[in-house]
């Protein structure tokens, strides 16, 4: 059975954080370990707070996994606190597998989950560590200083952000306008384009993104086949038209066991 560790906050209504991403590799048939470092209690209309786990366990969440499984990818999602970032650095200095990080800093209600202080953290600590980074565009923008308004400023931004960090880069088009293309520069540029769904359900498609990608990297998929993989879960997840809760909803991550 291959394995993925994701460290990441806890979400309590079960659509985006942790729980997306034990939820999507289950369904993609991969074993999910993880390493929570906040527990947010939050539903579909926004967050209603958010407690920092104290670094210590968060080290020690992350070293019981990888010295006993072993997992077959990473994937970081939400880190809220400089103190975290420099514990998760640490923690996983010597893992040699896949890591894809997903720079989580505003959920889809638009409340914060990324401190001010810990942005340059993020970029000098963790995305050195990363082999594939996941910005949306709002993200990327922040992270480039650029403005991205087509598909080509997105291909720009990827290809600014590999040079900076060395890691591939996709910079998801889930706010633009038009069609949901998503661009991905590994040293060449692909592009994953799909119709927009009118669907406002959308509550953690980036959080099932990044570990779909991960839980295919496990299974040993190349990475543009994993993005692009991914990105088909995502779209059927959403296509599924789920309806729950009063404001953004969830998207059906069980979409592929319902067929
Ligand atoms: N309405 C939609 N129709 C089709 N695909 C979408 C839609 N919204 C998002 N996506 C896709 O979902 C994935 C996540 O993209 P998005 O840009 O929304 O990331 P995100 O902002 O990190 O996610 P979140 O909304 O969870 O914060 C991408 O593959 C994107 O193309
Ligand atoms: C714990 C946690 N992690 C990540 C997100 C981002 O997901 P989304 O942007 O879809 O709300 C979230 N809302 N909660």
């Amino acid at each position: 059975m291959k394995t993925m560790l994701t460290i990441a906050g806890s979400d309590s209504s079960g659509g985006a954080g942790i729980q997306a991403d034990i939820k999507t590799a289950t369904a993609l048939g991969v074993f999910a370990t993880s390493a929570i470092t906040a527990i947010t209690a939050q539903n579909t209309t926004g967050v209603q707070a958010i407690f920092d786990l104290d670094g210590d366990i968060v080290a020690e969440e992350i070293r019981s996994v990888l010295t006993d499984i072993s997992p077959d990818a990473v994937k970081i999602g939400m880190v809220s606190s400089p103190e975290i970032i420099k514990i998760i650095g640490e923690a996983l200095a010597g893992y040699k597998g896949p890591v894809v990080l997903d720079p989580v800093m505003v959920a889809t209600s638009g409340s914060p989950l990324l401190r001010d202080e810990a942005m340059e953290s993020l970029k000098t600590v963790l995305f050195p560590l990363a082999t594939l980074l996941t910005p949306n565009i709002p993200e990327a923008e922040l992270l480039t200083d650029m403005k991205i308004e087509s598909a080509a400023d997105q291909e720009k931004a990827a290809k600014a952000l590999y040079d900076a960090y060395g890691a591939s880069v996709l910079v998801k088009g889930g706010h633009g306008t038009g069609r949901a293309a998503d661009v991905f520069y590994d040293g060449n540029i692909h592009i994953f384009e799909k119709p927009m769904l009118d669907n406002p359900n959308t509550h953690g498609t980036g959080c099932t993104l990044s570990s779909a990608i991960a839980s295919y990297l496990a299974l040993g998929l190349d990475e543009a086949k994993a993005v692009e993989e991914a990105k088909n879960y995502v779209y059927d997840a959403i296509a599924d038209g789920l309806d729950l809760g009063r404001g953004r909803g969830p998207i059906n991550h069980m979409v592929r066991r319902n067929k």
